[in-house]
């Protein structure tokens, strides 16, 4: 796999770019572009390949997607806990769902890259003192100084590393065994058994314990529950970093962006004329592209047209995030002449960031009724069509964290300056993940 800058991977620079960092050095840039793409893949093209095909599948019909993670990833969150955490509980989402579900359910982190953030506003203000806002540990820092707040490129490297040393974590786990099912099973029953929200969930927990004791007595063997295949996404924000990590496929010829086998392109940068669609229409990773509630059917079409010419099932995800209360009136239309146009795309609902509200307190949150809500309203508009529900995206951490309210184990609005820890976004906590996963999978075999 080779550097290969002048093969295409930076056509995007003649367009305009939203939400790039001004980094205030270019010469110190240049030097830390040049060092980037002289280190090695993250992920190799094949995998990316084998997502594709996965994703292929959920475009079909044939499998459910469940894509979730940190609203922003940060350094200091770099430690065996965290990540351990988050995918304990992502996997333990994942077993329920592919229960329910009845298909393979495809596991993807936002994890591993995650360390960019588009921002609504360039500056933020407190106590009258006015600086740059914080747009991920890839680019400033979250301290609210004067100096925490100027891009430095060399984060850009550390977003390298962090993501290097993540990725190495959760590759040991779901290959050596950690995630063995009968184990993701077992903590399942934990969280059935000790928390009160999890109570109401007994008889499905029940119904997988007898499904895999079936297997079992069958003679499946037992080394196919030892592994789990799991995959890394993160939104390509920053392009510098983005392009620094394109590659040339020494077995096609073709350009792969190995910083993380998917990649999507958020809501503020999907412009069609823009440098991101741009970027995202040369590489051949499986893309997202989120889709808010001012996007129309011709955005989604044109979208269409620059990233999956071929129409190739799973190379192209639309990740919607409407908000629950207009999911029902704008998502039909889009999936309907989407559908009609012969494109198979996978649908995917984002249930968190047509959601957010501010509290009293000051508090960015979520409430888990309007999350589900929006999962609901996305299901059914697809019932109605008679088109798959793909999946979720969602942002979650595994730890106890209070930051959006609601919940089985109920989080109020009073509570939230406990353990507020996101950089960004609201998150849900581990109880509220796996509510919702028991929740969606009741949902999914009430159809
Ligand atoms: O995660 C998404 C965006 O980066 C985030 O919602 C922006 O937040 P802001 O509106 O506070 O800038
Ligand atoms: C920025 C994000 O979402 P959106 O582009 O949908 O606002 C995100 O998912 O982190």
């Amino acid at each position: 796999m080779n550097a290969n800058p002048t093969a295409g991977g930076n056509t995007w620079r003649d367009l305009p770019a939203a939400q790039q960092p001004e980094w205030p050095d270019q010469e110190a840039l240049r030097d830390v572009i040049a060092d980037l793409e002289s280190y090695p893949p993250l992920v190799f093209a094949g995998e990316c390949d084998q997502l594709r095909a996965r994703m292929g599948a959920v475009a079909r019909g044939e499998a459910f997607l469940l894509q979730g993670g940190d609203c922003a990833e940060a350094f200091d969150a770099v430690s065996a806990d965290h990540i351990r955490n988050k995918l304990k509980t992502l996997l333990q989402m994942g077993a329920v769902l592919t229960y329910a579900a009845s298909v393979p359910v495809v596991k993807v982190g936002r994890i591993a890259g995650q360390y960019s953030k588009p921002r609504s506003k360039p500056t933020e203000t407190r106590d009258g003192v006015t600086l740059p806002t914080y747009r991920g540990d890839s680019v400033n820092g979250f301290e609210f100084t004067e100096q925490a707040r100027i891009p430095d490129p060399q984060r850009l490297k550390r977003m390298y590393h962090a993501s290097a040393a993540t990725l190495n974590l959760v590759r040991a786990f779901t290959t050596g065994g950690y995630a063995d099912l009968r184990q993701v099973h077992a903590w399942n029953q934990d969280f059935v058994k000790s928390s009160p929200s999890g109570q109401r969930y007994e008889a499905l927990a029940r119904e997988i314990d007898r499904a895999l004791n079936f297997m079992h007595a069958c003679g499946t063997d037992p080394e196919e529950f030892k592994t789990v295949e799991f995959f890394s996404s993160h939104e390509a924000l920053v392009l510098d970093y983005e392009s620094a990590l394109t590659r040339v496929d020494s077995r096609t010829g073709q350009l792969y962006d190995v910083s993380g086998h998917m990649v999507w392109i958020g809501e503020r940068t999907r412009q069609l004329d823009g440098a991101h669609i741009e970027f995202a229409a040369r590489i051949r990773n499986p893309i997202g592209v989120k889709l808010g509630p001012t996007s129309t059917p011709e955005d989604a079409l044109t979208l269409i047209e620059r990233l999956d010419p071929d129409r190739e099932p799973g190379r192209l995800t639309f990740i919607t995030r409407m908000g629950a209360d207009k999911v029902r009136d704008h998502l039909p239309n889009l999936v309907e002449k989407v559908t009609a146009s012969g494109a198979q795309v996978a649908w995917v609902c984002d249930p968190m960031h047509g959601n957010t509200f501010e509290a009293a307190s000051g508090h960015k949150t979520r409430r888990f009724d309007d999350v589900l809500d929006e999962v609901k309203g996305f299901f059914e508009v697809h019932h109605g069509l008679g088109t798959h529900p793909g999946g979720i995206h969602v942002e979650l951490t595994g730890d106890d964290v209070t930051e959006c309210v609601g919940g089985g184990d109920e989080i109020f609005v009073d509570d939230l300056h406990q353990r507020y820890e996101t950089a960004c976004d609201p998150r849900l906590n581990r109880s509220q993940s796996l509510d919702l996963a028991f929740l969606v999978a009741e949902m999914y075999r009430g159809q």
